[in-house]
């Protein structure tokens, strides 16, 4: 998303500036050299992550034409035919001076690479071979294509999502390729780190998409006993079903955001819609849930979202303006916090997370790379000598970088 002329976002300062910046700290991940395998998404954030909090990544991209990439910021592409053996033995050579490999295919290719984990770690006990896949290393499905939904619906979450009137719905691909994929992969890469500083050990990472968002959801498995999910998909406190926890249409066609779960914020909720909670039912009553949410609809409605907020704003009625990815980039709150950075071409994403006290992430405000722009510069970084690589040249296995190309 580009930045637009009104507000100024805050700018994260570049890696450069780090020193200054935050005096002699490093980032938490500094030195440690990551191979990435280039994948769909799961896969580029995880490797996003890791490069945002100080990691050297770079990035196995495939010869041939340039495809879109995202979350590729403070990364290097190296291009290189891996169904080649010469282009394997590249990666192999590499493998021994890394800290972690992550792969994003399907069970079984690496293998048929000879750049499997038995191998790759036998040249090197340290590396950490971290493999993201959607249902996982083993099991009937484990060598099957599929995406978000499928690993989503797989994990027994999706089933609970969605209104009662409709089918369920998988909210975009954020829960099983970036919750349960991306983020416990990298998870996964900073433990065996850790654990690597005690052991001196590398370790295989079997982090899949289907158990990831399964765990993500413990709390959904944990709490069916609490009654919080006796009715229906849609009917229930927090699947879309109570009117004190749903989103509401306002005059200017905007939408207010209600959570106001407590008794102590549900009666300030009341007071700021006007109404009177002795005339109410109770907030609890289950089988009047429907007829409230017809009463808070058409009270929302009365007013803009702008009039809904100075009702609203700083008060404990837990209600939010729904906000779209630019307002929410120039929300007050936000820009006090600077949650939103923007890079040298006025891109803004969101600032990376958590923020740590003494060493935070200060990711790259470069352009991501271009496919293969990096490879020489990788292979001499690695011990590959000039003949070498003009070797790799002749048989094909690498190419010219783009960005040669386009001078
Ligand atoms: C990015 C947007 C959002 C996508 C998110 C989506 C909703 C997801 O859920 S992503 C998660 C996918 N699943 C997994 O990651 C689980 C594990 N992986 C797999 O299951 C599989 O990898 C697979 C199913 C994802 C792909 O299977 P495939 O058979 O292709 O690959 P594998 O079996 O894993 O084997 C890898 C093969 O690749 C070869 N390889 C790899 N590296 C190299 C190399 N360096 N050299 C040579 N060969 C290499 C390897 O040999 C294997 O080959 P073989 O199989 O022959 O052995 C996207 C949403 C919409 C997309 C856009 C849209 O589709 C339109 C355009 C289409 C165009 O083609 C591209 C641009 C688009 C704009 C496209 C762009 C984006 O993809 C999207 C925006």
């Amino acid at each position: 998303m580009r930045e637009k002329s009104r507000g100024s976002l805050s700018r994260c300062p570049s890696r450069q500036q780090v020193p200054s910046v935050l005096g002699r700290s490093s980032m938490a991940l500094q030195g440690v050299r990551v191979l990435e395998f280039a994948g769909l998404a799961p896969g580029p954030l995880c490797g996003m992550i890791l490069a945002d909090f100080g990691a050297q990544v770079m990035r196995v991209d495939r010869l041939g034409p340039a495809t879109p990439t995202w979350m590729a910021r403070g990364k290097r592409s190296l291009a290189l035919d891996l169904k080649r053996p010469e282009g394997a033995a590249v990666i192999r050579r590499i493998s021994r001076q890394m800290d972690v490999l992550a792969e994003p295919f399907r069970s079984g290719v690496m293998e048929k690479f000879g750049l499997g984990p038995e191998i790759l770690r036998k040249d090197n006990p340290r590396l950490i071979y971290a493999r993201l896949s959607g249902f996982g290393q083993t099991g009937r499905l484990s060598k099957v294509a599929g995406h978000d939904i499928n690993f989503l619906a797989l994990s027994g979450v999706l089933s609970k999502l969605g209104r009662s009137s409709e089918t369920p719905y998988a909210p975009l691909n954020l829960l099983a390729d970036f919750g349960g994929g991306s983020l416990t992969c990298a998870l996964g890469i900073v433990l065996a780190l850790y654990e690597r500083t005690q052991s001196g050990k590398g370790q295989v990472i079997d982090a899949n998409m289907v158990e990831g968002a399964a765990y993500l959801s413990s709390f959904l498995w944990q709490s069916q006993n609490a009654g919080l999910w006796s009715q229906p998909r849609g009917k229930n406190m927090l699947d879309s079903g109570a009117p004190f926890y749903e989103t509401y249409r306002t005059s200017d066609g905007k939408f207010m955001a209600v959570g106001a779960i407590e008794p102590q914020f549900y009666a300030l909720l009341i007071n700021g819609l006007g109404l009177n909670c002795d005339e109410l039912p109770d907030q609890l009553s289950i089988s009047d849930w429907e007829e409230m949410k017809k009463k808070f609809a058409e009270k929302f409605a009365k007013k803009t979202q702008a009039e809904w907020c100075k009702i609203f704003d700083g008060t404990d009625a837990c209600v939010t303006p729904v906000v779209n990815l630019e307002e929410a980039a120039l929300n007050e709150h936000n820009q006090e916090r600077g949650s939103f950075i923007t890079d040298e071409d006025h891109n803004v994403s969101p600032r990376p997370a958590p923020l740590l006290s003494r060493t935070p992430a200060v990711p790259s405000t470069k352009r991501n790379p271009l496919k293969g722009e990096h490879t020489e510069e990788i292979l001499q970084e690695f011990g590959f000598s000039k003949e070498e690589i003009n070797q790799l040249y002749l048989d094909k296995i690498i190419e010219p970088s783009k960005l040669k190309a386009n001078l």
